[in-house]
């Protein structure tokens, strides 16, 4: 039974919904926080599901064994060190809508708290000292509202806008025209946005082009007085920058529910008369909470016990229902690869996977991956579906995808040709009714071949006694030959054959074979044949 352990703060609909689809779950919300303890005991788990506090780095994935999903019941996943979470083959997954009506009226919330410095008049009211005099507020009504980063959140907090009466503006570089037409927001470069925005608010990730986004230059270009919302990330922020503006005048407020460093137990903030600050409450609603833990306690079972992948940040999508018809396809399009990636000894250069006729409507980004995990395998041995397309990208291999209609006797079929320094190798393959995957094409001969467990490809000119060879030297050193397969191009020309054998082809049979002039090549393959 896959095991799962919850290290973050998690509603306990997370845990039922484990329990419920066969996942082990241990729930420990607050181990998050403890590196060394966290660090100790990952190994144990194949789902580490978080939210933001836990910090899943290099180290904790080196330590991480077992894991094969980390499940993020949120958004951000700037805690997570995706990189290196792919390289060992883990899926990193989130859930991209949960929470975000909820971040979203966060920021609406803080607006308002600065246009009327509710918290500061609270705190003052609360002391008994009716300052009425003291809070003057201004009208949000009529104000120009800067959105920087309109995606889901963005946009949630862009309609609000609207209906508030705002005239908003956004800067997104993936906000298209009509988007922004339909959001009822008019689409700016960020300098615009700063010098004509009374609010602005973030809402893009973090990442290396976004942090510091909002620093002493970005500030120099906004109004005086500007009030700022940050609901997204601290990192967007340069806080010293920020602290420098408040206390001049120049920025008028801020709302802060995110921090450079969290939690932000001292912050150069604090204090300030004109800030409100929340500690990261952004997502922080039952709603909410409910929403983002049901969903990822039902992402990371469907995935470890179905197979199936949805909001994955690294790895191609595969829905529950199509996951039982991708699988078959799934293995051939490995073996294709592993076939390929045995005989290969030389650099690859080049990954051409043709899809043929029904395969072209399939999941063709998953199967490029396997295609790819089977490939580098007799390389790397722990390479996957998830790290397989990064590790091909980062030795320099070129891939293309080819998609065309049925083109012959098969419904569909997949066919991989690999370019490496020395030569071009190409394979075909497809899965019948029975689900098992078939060769039906290896150095341009057609053939209908299985696939085993132990193989043996050898290549030769097509001339007589070859089987009666393979045979003898098989025989005489007690390897038993279950099945055999042969194929040639045309009479007198090339010909190979796979031997299917019970056990691995011993060396000194192989260096026998090897020696004989007959014989052009002979490769001992290995595939798993495990349940597709
Ligand atoms: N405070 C909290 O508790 C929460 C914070 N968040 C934060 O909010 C962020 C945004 O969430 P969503 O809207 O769901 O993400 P999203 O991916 O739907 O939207 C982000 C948008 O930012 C845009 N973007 C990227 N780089 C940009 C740049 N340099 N300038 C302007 N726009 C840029 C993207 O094109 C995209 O449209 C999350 O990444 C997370 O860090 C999310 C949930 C809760
Ligand atoms: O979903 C996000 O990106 C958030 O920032 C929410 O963070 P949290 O789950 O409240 O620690």
């Amino acid at each position: 039974m896959p095991r799962v352990l919850v290290s973050d703060k998690l509603s306990e609909t997370a845990v039922q919904i484990f329990k419920d689809r066969g996942v082990d779950v241990d729930y420990l919300p607050d181990i998050g926080k403890d590196k060394e303890k966290l660090a100790e005991i990952i190994d144990r788990y194949d789902g580490l599901a978080i939210r933001s506090a836990t910090k899943v780095t290099e180290k904790l994935i080196n330590a991480a064994s077992n894991l094969k999903v980390i499940g993020r019941a949120g958004i951000g996943v700037d805690n997570v060190d995706i990189p290196a979470a792919s390289r060992r083959g883990i899926i990193v997954m989130n859930t991209p809508f949960g929470n975000s009506i909820t971040t979203a009226e966060h920021a609406i919330a803080l607006m308002f708290a600065l246009a009327r410095q509710i918290p500061q008049a609270n705190v003052s009211t609360h002391a008994g000292k009716w300052e009425k005099n003291r809070f003057m507020g201004v009208e949000i009504t009529g104000k120009t509202l800067g959105v920087v980063g309109c995606g889901n959140i963005g946009s949630i907090v862009a309609t609000r806008g609207v209906g508030l009466k705002m005239h908003v503006i956004a800067y997104d570089p993936f906000l298209s025209e009509d988007r922004a037409s339909e959001l009822g927001v008019e689409k700016v470069e960020l300098d615009e946005l700063f010098g004509r925005s009374d609010f602005i608010t973030l809402h893009t990730p973090l990442t290396d082009r976004t942090r510091n986004l909002i620093d002493a230059t970005a500030i120099a270009k906004m109004k005086d007085g500007v009030r700022i919302i940050n609901c997204a990330r601290g990192g967007l922020i340069v806080e010293s920058d920020l602290v420098a503006a408040l206390k001049s005048g120049k920025v008028g407020g801020a709302g802060i529910d995110v921090f450079e460093v969290e939690p932000a137990t001292e912050s150069p903030l604090f204090g300030l008369e004109n800030v409100v600050t929340t500690p990261h409450l952004g997502a922080s609603t039952t709603e909410a909470q409910e929403n983002v833990a049901l969903q990822i306690a039902e992402q990371m079972s469907d995935y470890l016990v179905k197979g199936a992948v949805s909001n994955a940040i690294n790895m191609p999508s595969i829905t529950a229902e199509e996951a039982p018809r991708l699988k078959p396809f799934i293995k051939l399009a490995e073996v294709l690869g592993a076939f390929v990636g045995q005989v290969t000894e030389d650099a690859i250069k080049e990954v051409e996977i043709l899809f043929d006729g029904s395969t072209a409507a399939m999941n063709t980004r998953a199967l490029i991956s396997a295609a790819l995990a089977g490939l580098i395998r007799p390389q790397v041995a722990d390479v996957n579906m998830v790290s397989a397309p990064i590790m091909a990208k980062e030795r320099g291999i070129i891939l293309s995808e080819v998609k065309r209609d049925k083109s012959g006797v098969f419904d569909g079929y997949i066919r991989l040709t690999v370019k490496s320094e020395k030569r071009t190798r190409s394979i075909a393959g497809t899965c019948f009714s029975d689900h098992k995957p078939r060769f039906i094409q290896i150095k341009g001969i057609n053939l209908d071949a299985e696939v085993g467990q132990h193989m043996l490809y050898t290549t030769n000119p097509d001339v007589p006694g070859i089987i009666g060879l393979l045979g003898t030297i098989c025989g005489r050193n007690n390897v038993n030959i279950a099945n055999f397969q042969l194929g040639r191009n045309r009479p007198g020309g090339d010909a190979i054959a796979l031997l299917y054998l019970d056990a691995p082809f011993p060396p000194d049979v192989l260096k026998e074979l090897r020696a004989n002039p007959k014989i052009s090549s002979a490769k001992p393959l290995v595939f798993d044949v495990g349940a597709a």
